[in-house]
C-alpha cells in the first residue's frame, strides 16, 4: 500500500467512529452551520493578481515537522493581515498533526475563505466541514473514483461550499472532473512518491478549461515561481512549507507577497 491507501484506509475507522460520536444533527446544530459561505471561487476571480492560500500545517508525511509552535488563531490573523485570499487548514491529525479545531480557531479570527484540507470519503465529512466553519473543501482524484468524487462534489454543492478537486495529472483530470467542481488544483507533489515539480503545473495548465478557475499547489518558494505559473493561466497558489516553516509564518507570508508585488510592478518602489 502507498501512503495514499493506507490514509483512506484509515479515514474510513476514523469516521465510522466520528459518525458514532457526533450524529449529523448535532453537526447541523453547530452555529456555523448558518453562516454564510465565503466563496472560495469568487474571491480568487475577484483578485487580479495572483491569489494566495495560505495553509497551517504542523507536520507532512514527507517533511516530518514543520512547525509545533504556532497556534491556529493567531496565524489566521498574521494571514489575514498580510493580504491572502484565503487559508487552508490541515484537519488530519496521525499525518498532518492537525485538527477539526484548528479550522474552528481559525473560522473565529477572519473573514477570508477557509479551505478544510482533508481526505475527504465520505459526506459525513462535508457535513462536518461546514459545521467548523470551512467554505470550501478539497477532493482528491487519486484518493476516489471519478463517480465518488462526483456524489461528493454534489454534496459539497448542495451545503453551499466550494470544491477544489486536485489531479496530479492529465489522466486524472480527464476521468475525474464534472460540473460540481469549481476549483482544479494541480498538486506539484506526487502523493504516492512525494517528488516535487512545478513542470506538472506547467503541462496540465492548457487542459483544464477556463471555466475553472485553476490553482497550482505544493512545493511553491519563490515569487518568480507564482509569476511563471500566473502567466499560464493559474490564479490561485496554495502554499505551506515556505511560510510555516519560519517561526513567524505571518511575517514570511507578507514579505513573500510583496516581492511578488515587486516583480508584478517594479515601477511601484521607484
Ligand atoms: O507545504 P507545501 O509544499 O507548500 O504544500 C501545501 C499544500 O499544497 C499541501 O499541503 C497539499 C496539497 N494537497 C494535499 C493533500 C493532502 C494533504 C496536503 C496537501
Amino acid at each position: 500500500m502507498n501512503i495514499l491507501e493506507e490514509i483512506v484506509v484509515r479515514k474510513r475507522t476514523e469516521v465510522a467512529g466520528a459518525k458514532r460520536n457526533t450524529p449529523v444533527s448535532e453537526l447541523e446544530a453547530s452555529p456555523f452551520f448558518k453562516r454564510e459561505i465565503i466563496s472560495l471561487k469568487s474571491s480568487i476571480e475577484q483578485r487580479h493578481s495572483p491569489a494566495i492560500i495560505a495553509e497551517f500545517k504542523r507536520r507532512s508525511p514527507s517533511k516530518g515537522e514543520i512547525n509545533s509552535r504556532v497556534k491556529p488563531a493567531q496565524i489566521a490573523k498574521d494571514y489575514q493581515n498580510a493580504g491572502v485570499t484565503a487559508m487552508s487548514v490541515l484537519t488530519d491529525t496521525v499525518s498532518f498533526g492537525g485538527a477539526t479545531h484548528d479550522l474552528i480557531m481559525a473560522r473565529q479570527q477572519v473573514n477570508i475563505p477557509l479551505l478544510r484540507k482533508d481526505f475527504m470519503i465520505d459526506p459525513y465529512q462535508i457535513i462536518e466541514a461546514k459545521a467548523i466553519g470551512a467554505d470550501a473543501i478539497l477532493l482528491i482524484a487519486a484518493c476516489l473514483s471519478p463517480n465518488q468524487l462526483k456524489e461528493l462534489a454534489q454534496t459539497a454543492q448542495q451545503y453551499g461550499l466550494d470544491v477544489l478537486m486536485e489531479v496530479h495529472s492529465q489522466a486524472e483530470l480527464e476521468s475525474h472532473l464534472n460540473k460540481y467542481v469549481s476549483i482544479v488544483g494541480v498538486n506539484n507533489r506526487n502523493l504516492k512518491t512525494f517528488d516535487v515539480s512545478i513542470d506538472t503545473s506547467l503541462k496540465l495548465a492548457e487542459l483544464i478549461p477556463n471555466e475553472f478557475v485553476k490553482i497550482s499547489e505544493s512545493g511553491l518558494k519563490s515569487a518568480k515561481e507564482i509569476v511563471t505559473l500566473h502567466k499560464v493561466g493559474y490564479q490561485g497558489f496554495l502554499i505551506g512549507e515556505t511560510f510555516m516553516k519560519s517561526s513567524d509564518p505571518g511575517k514570511s507570508c507578507q514579505e513573500f507577497l510583496q516581492s511578488i508585488d515587486q516583480l508584478l510592478n517594479p515601477k511601484a518602489t521607484l
